[in-house]
């Protein structure tokens, strides 16, 4: 089921919470709607889902006109942030819950709900938690259980707002994977809300990367991280440097400088300031001439080699090769307002 939002607008207010947007989401794709608090990110999953309705524009479920349309009726299943399992009922019938409450004559029977329930179970791979309660389980395991249960009226779309918002850093991570994996052997269309880059980066097919109510660009992990689209873009997917050149803004990568024996061209020149070890990686700060400061990020086998032969120490004069430069015309005042 293909997902196409045409022209769409949304207002609170004053407030231009969707600015003429527009975005295909494919046949069995898992896309990340990725941007900074109030972007309008789930805004949009909820026009899309049929919960809100937009001022003007539409959505098209599969080429066909789905606006006027339920929730109901476009067959969505929801995963949120804090999604409420019932705690009164067992996990067994909280997934079972969408296909008992059918209208008599498409409900299943008891023995196909029952089939029904432990094969999703398995697929999440906690059907030994079928008898078990809500306040029982993990955060983590609640999250999978809730995706269970979006799972078993068979949407023909999945919308997922922050589904591991809530969850601890290695949790997240895990359920993050896990949800590929379970996206690759579903391929339910999938709508994914995120403000973490790197969630967008390792689950989705595709991220569109969201800015005041509009998009500004749609790519694969990869196009939206190397060709970035705008100053926007490149500073919401990682920690960059900027330079200001004679007419346009050059930003760098920490982990894109390098630190260089001699001066010579295209080389910039600062002043160690600290050094401080990250695991593999080694992350400097420099202070530059200007009074701002420059991040470097080195493996740390490569710091320790340039301590060792350069003699590096805070305080000492230091010269900076880049090995990737990307530049913008327009000039940026103030890059951190942009976050
Ligand atoms: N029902 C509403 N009434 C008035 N303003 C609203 C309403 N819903 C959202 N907004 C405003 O619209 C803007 C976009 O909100 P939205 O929840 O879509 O953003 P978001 O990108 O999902 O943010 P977050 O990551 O914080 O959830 C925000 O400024 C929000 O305050």
């Amino acid at each position: 089921m293909s997902i196409e939002v045409r022209d769409l607008n949304k207002r609170y207010g004053h407030l231009k919470v969707c600015d003429n947007l527009n975005l295909t989401v494919e046949s069995g794709e898992l896309v990340a709607l990725l941007g900074p608090s109030g972007s309008g990110k789930t805004t949009l999953l909820r026009i899309i889902a049929g919960l809100d309705v937009p001022d003007s524009g539409q959505v098209l479920f599969h080429g066909e006109d789905a606006t006027s349309s339920s929730a109901r009726e476009r067959r969505v299943g929801f995963v949120f942030q804090h999604y409420a399992l019932f705690p009164q009922m067992n996990i067994f019938e909280n997934v079972a819950f969408g296909l008992r409450v059918r209208p008599k004559d498409t409900r299943p029977s008891d023995a196909q709900i029952k089939a029904k329930v432990m094969e999703l179970l398995k697929l999440v791979q906690l059907d030994w938690l079928a008898d078990r309660y809500p306040h029982q389980l993990s955060g983590g395991q609640r999250q999978r259980i809730a995706l269970a249960r979006a799972l078993a009226v068979e949407p023909k779309v999945l919308l997922l707002d922050e589904p591991f918002g809530a969850l601890d850093a290695k949790v997240r991570k895990e359920l993050r994977r896990w949800l590929r994996r379970l996206h690759d052997e579903m391929h339910v269309t999938s709508v994914f809300v995120t403000h973490d880059q790197d969630e967008a980066m390792e689950v989705s097919d595709r991220i569109v990367v969201m800015n005041e109510g509009r998009i500004e660009q749609v790519g694969s992990p990869d196009e939206v991280y190397d060709k970035p689209a705008s100053p926007f873009v490149l500073q919401f997917l990682g920690d960059v440097n900027l330079f200001h050149g004679r007419s346009e803004a050059l930003y760098v990568r920490p982990h894109e400088l390098d630190i260089v024996e001699h001066a010579g061209d295209g080389t910039w020149s600062a002043t160690l300031a600290q050094v401080l070890t990250l695991g593999p990686v080694t992350r400097l700060e420099l202070k530059r001439d200007d009074e701002g400061t420059v991040d470097v990020e080195l493996p740390r086998a490569r710091w320790l080699q340039l301590r060792d032969t350069l003699q590096l120490a805070p305080g000492q004069r230091v010269h900076l090769q880049p090995r990737r430069v990307t530049r913008f015309s327009e000039p940026v005042d103030d890059p951190a307002a942009l976050i």
